[in-house]
């Protein structure tokens, strides 16, 4: 797991050996610490490089090793034997030096680093802190402000940036080891005592008091509630307040109380389904593994209305050639402006050239006959939708991919309009589009594994985070949140206020609550869809519609004008009318009044757990029938949808992580208890799937796929 070789004479050469990213498992470390040893004690060896096998230097601890039982050499014991030895330790970074990676880098006295590598402390992200020195070592070398940058934020930096702050000595353009040899030999008669970082005193700015205060508070606003980022902070201000010594004890102290938390479990949970949800499977049984995506140079987009053109920079971005086609005069001019924007901007931003002439825009259909996918973003309107795929179906060639940027249509209608069914696929972007990370990919019984593959793959080159799902009315995400949001209104007719059921959302961690986020949407955009279902009756109070329980509240708001944020008033107030700011609404109190006194509705108090168990648990319950239906392969899909594409805290681990950690038996029994008390509203009746699992003991999480009946899961 490391070998020690002999090179240029006196030069030790240990190399990291863990394919892929050379993570420090516990036969690492064992491995450094007797090549390390073994070094240091051979005569001949006047120096020592350390390096990665494969061009990786080392992607930190190993994730897979927490929340088991700790084997081998620890972490923080090893890296302090690197800085006290008396040769010349150099760390070779080349591909990416992250976490305990870069902490073992920081034990070394010299860091050469090749030019396109990534550096970082993530730790955070998983819901821990840099504990194997990391937090007390990285302020010493760069100062505070920089080093509270990295490991509250746990971005990562380019070399450039990181010579820029002191973490390297060297970058290089060519062989990073050789580079790195060739230093080690030029230092071996160096004193390291500057060298070994844990002896150098913490550079302080003057007000370092207001510094802390600063960032604490920012990263409690930020951090909705996650625990890890603000004990990065304390690790932190130990090493700036105390002797090294004295921080490393507070560095673990506080990591000890990170490492067995629930949300370090949820973040750990979240890093390995985002990787899982890319392994995806269809019920037929092809699979990601198994199925080639066509090559992909050109693809089309229809219709560049808000969600067209966030599409379009979105795959400009990722390097494709666009023919951007908007049928309507005036509106194609708007989007050019617009797309032409937002590519500048975004251009400027990020340091690169402006790529404008990737787009070619155009108000013919015609346009898009030489693409390899077309991509309708039209208005959400099935006939609108239904003729244009027939439109394309006689204009492409039979191989073009059909995709449609529905958010809730049955992608099998769309395909039943096309002479090839399956070359259509659902691609389910959200807004904005080029910004948000998920792509709910849908596909339909007839669509061809191939034309998933391609969909998926494109996700990819987008930076999207795509799940596969099944299509059903409002596919995995829209599906559950019709749920949390009915129950929203429900709660509103039994007494409570958009505030005060925002509020409980928010301190669960969504950024925003469902009335603020409806509000943002727009209420027309549900309005209309409850329309086209038929529950919509004009000035109709009724509270029973299509034979269960219905809350006509958001209808009665849109016959008023208040459509949200763009009219200035919807759940809240908006003053001037576009403004984000939402502000209660005592016109919206009195209706709420009036509305309960018409009805026969007596208001009573509704605390905040009443407010997450109906909202949260109704939403559960549907991932739960998702996941029996197959329409989700596993738990992990679902959980990215939410994580990534609806504001679900990701220290919580998405809904159903959240249901495993809540306990099944506890989110059962509560289901039932509302359920009676709302025999009117089938969505509180728990899944089947919900009750199998809690008679089966309720298994974890990841063996939950053993109890469905169409398990597809990749974990
Ligand atoms: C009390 C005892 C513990 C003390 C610990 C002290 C403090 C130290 C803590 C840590 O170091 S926590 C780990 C910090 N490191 C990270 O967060 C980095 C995570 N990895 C990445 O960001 C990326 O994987 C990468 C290194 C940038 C490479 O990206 P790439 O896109 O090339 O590959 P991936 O698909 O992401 O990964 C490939 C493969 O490798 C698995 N993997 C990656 N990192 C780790 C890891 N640190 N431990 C275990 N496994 C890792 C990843 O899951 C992929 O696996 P498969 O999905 O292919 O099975």
């Amino acid at each position: 797991m490391a070998a020690l070789t002999l090179v240029s004479g006196s030069v030790g050469l240990i190399t990291l050996q863990n394919p892929p990213v050379n993570a420090l498992s516990s036969a690492v470390r064992q491995g450094i610490v007797d090549t390390v040893q073994r070094a240091v004690s051979d005569p001949q060896v006047k120096s020592v490089v350390i390096c990665g096998q494969n061009g990786v230097f080392c992607g930190g601890a190993d994730i897979k090793e927490f929340g088991k039982t700790m084997l081998g050499p620890p972490l923080v014991p090893m890296i302090h034997t690197i800085e006290a030895a008396d040769k010349p330790v150099v760390a070779a970074i080349e591909g990416s030096a992250l976490g305990g990676g870069l902490e073992l880098a920081l034990g070394c006295h010299y860091r050469i680093t090749h030019s396109k590598a990534r550096l970082g402390l993530p730790e955070v992200t998983l819901g821990l802190l840099p504990a194997a020195g990391g937090s007390q070592r990285l302020p010493r070398l760069i100062g505070v402000p920089a080093a509270l940058d990295l490991i509250t934020t746990g971005r990562h930096v380019t070399a450039a940036e990181a010579l820029k702050l002191g973490i390297v000595d060297q970058v290089t353009d060519q062989s990073t080891v050789e580079a790195a040899v060739k230093f080690a030999l030029s230092v071996e008669v160096q004193s390291l005592t500057s060298r070994r970082i844990s002896t150098l005193p913490c550079p302080c700015p003057a007000d370092v008091d207001a510094l802390f205060e600063g960032v604490m508070q920012r990263v409690r606003q930020r951090g909705r509630g996650a625990i890890a980022p603000v004990a990065c902070v304390q690790a932190v201000q130990a090493a700036a307040t105390l002797p090294y010594a004295q921080g490393m004890e507070r560095e673990q102290e506080l990591m000890a109380t990170l490492f067995t938390s629930g949300q370090a479990r949820a973040l750990q949970y979240c890093f390995f389904s985002q990787r899982a949800v890319s392994r995806w499977s269809l019920p037929s049984g092809a699979r990601w593994d198994s199925t080639k995506p066509n090559p992909v140079t050109k693809v089309a987009v229809i219709g560049l209305g808000t969600m067209g053109r966030g599409i379009t920079v979105a795959l400009v971005q990722a390097g494709l050639s666009v023919v951007a086609v908007e049928t309507h005069e005036q509106q194609m001019m708007a989007a050019q402006r617009a797309v032409s924007g937002m590519l500048e901007r975004l251009a400027q931003r990020q340091g690169v050239p402006l790529a404008l002439d990737r787009v070619r825009f155009s108000t013919e259909l015609e346009a898009v006959a030489d693409v390899q996918i077309v991509i309708e973003a039209v208005f959400e309107d099935m006939a609108l939708k239904k003729q244009l795929f027939k439109q394309l179906s006689s204009l492409c060639p039979a191989e073009t991919l059909l995709f449609s940027n529905t958010s809730s249509l049955d992608i099998d209608h769309l395909a039943a309009q096309t002479d090839h069914p399956q070359q259509v696929v659902g691609m389910h972007f959200f807004a904005p589009a080029h910004i948000m990370k998920l792509l709910e990919v849908v596909y339909g019984p007839r669509s061809a594994p191939q034309a998933v593959a391609t969909a998926m793959e494109l996700g990819k080159r987008m930076g999207k985070v795509s799940v596969a799902v099944g299509n059903c009315r409002g596919f995995v995400g829209n599906r559950m949140l019709m749920h949390y949001l009915e129950e929203a209104l429900f709660l509103l007719e039994e007494g409570s206020s958009p505030e005060s059921i925002d509020q409980a959302l928010k301190e669960f961690g969504f950024p925003m609550g469902v009335f603020q986020m409806s509000d943002l949407s727009g209420l027309d955009v549900g309005w209309k869809v409850r329309k086209a279902q038929g529950l919509v009756e004009p000035g109709q109070m009724s509270r029973v519609r299509q034979g269960r329980r219905y809350s006509p509240l958001g209808d009665l708001l849109c016959e008023q004008g208040r459509f949200g944020q763009k009219t200035g008033q919807g759940w809240y107030l908006y003053d001037p009318a576009g403004s984000r700011t939402p502000r209660p609404d005592p016109w919206l109190q009195r209706f709420l009044e009036q509305y309960r006194a018409r009805q026969g509705l007596v208001s009573r108090r509704i605390d905040s757990e009443e407010v997450l168990e109906r909202c949260l648990y109704a939403l559960i319950n549907e991932g739960f029938h998702i996941l029996h239906e197959g329409i989700a392969a596993g738990p992990e899909d679902i959980d990215m949808i939410y994580v990534f594409g609806y504001g679900w805290p990701r220290h919580r681990g998405g809904p159903m992580f959240y249901a495993s950690q809540v306990g099944l038996a506890r989110v059962l029994q509560r289901l039932e208890h509302y359920h009676q008390l709302h025999p009117d509203v089938p969505h509180l009746q728990p899944s089947s799937l919900l009750r199998q699992l809690v008679s089966s003991g309720s298994p974890p999480i990841q063996r939950w796929k053993e109890a469905i009946r169409k398990p597809h899961s990749a974990l």
